[in-house]
């Protein structure tokens, strides 16, 4: 049987330490490979703004519908922010590859135990820094954190290293030292997926919108 749209573009989910440069790299790629990659857009039960579309810039749902998709294990990832719910349901990131784009998820270990749970056939990379030493130099050069919150995201980097290295939780294992070493195995490994099911020629362009993971940021 030919396989199906969501079985040809397979997600690629992206986790690793705060600092391990997720952002930078993905960032590369996303320019490198415009319409390749598609993002899932997240249920939230706050009220659309004006100009907002359901289903393009969010799926708006009631709290009663979003906490049933919860407990019905819909959702890879949820949280609560300033009293309302957001979340990346597992239907969401299908469309993607319905649509024929690979979805990259950019998400943190809770997560990626998430996606394992569900029928998605994901690919899982991990971006390791080379060392803690080394993470903790990026997080201060990147001037974007406190103290405390430095120390947290240090404190949680031992966490996702030790899960690293738990045999058969990731297909890859990518260590950021040389950023332009990184970028080419990281590309060649996401991209590997979709040339090994065959060419998305025919795919018709299309502009995508940034998700993240919602994580920790
Ligand atoms: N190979 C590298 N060599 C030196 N610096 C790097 C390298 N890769 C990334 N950096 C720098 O490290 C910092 C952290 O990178 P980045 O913000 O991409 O991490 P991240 O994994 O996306 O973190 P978060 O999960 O908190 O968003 C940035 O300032 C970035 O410029």
């Amino acid at each position: 049987m030919a396989p199906t749209a969501v079985e040809k573009n397979r997600p690629v989910v992206v986790s690793g330490p705060s600092g391990a440069g997720k952002s930078t790299l993905l960032k590369r790629l996303f320019a490198a490979h415009p319409n390749v990659f598609g993002f899932s857009v997240s249920h939230t039960t706050r009220s659309p703004r004006a100009g907002e579309q359901h289903g393009r810039d969010y799926y708006f749902a009631t709290k009663d519908d979003f906490l049933k998709l919860v407990d019905e294990g819909g959702f890879i990832e949820h949280a609560q922010f300033g009293g309302n719910y957001y979340g990346t349901s597992v239907q969401a990131v299908k469309n993607i590859a319905e649509n024929g784009q690979i979805c990259i998820l950019d998400i943190e270990m809770e997560g990626v135990k998430q996606v394992k749970k569900t029928d998605l056939n994901a690919r899982f990379l991990f971006l390791s820094p080379p060392s803690l030493e080394e993470l903790e130099k990026r997080l201060r050069g990147r001037g974007t954190e406190t103290e405390e919150s430095i120390q947290k995201r240090l404190k949680q980097a031992e966490n996702e290293m030790a899960f690293s290295k738990v045999e058969g939780v990731h297909d890859k294992i990518v260590v950021n030292d040389d950023l332009d070493a990184a970028y080419t195995e990281l590309e060649e490994f996401i991209l590997e997926g979709r040339h090994g099911a065959g060419s998305l020629l025919g795919v018709e362009e299309r502009g995508g919108k940034v998700v993240a993971g919602m994580g920790d940021s």
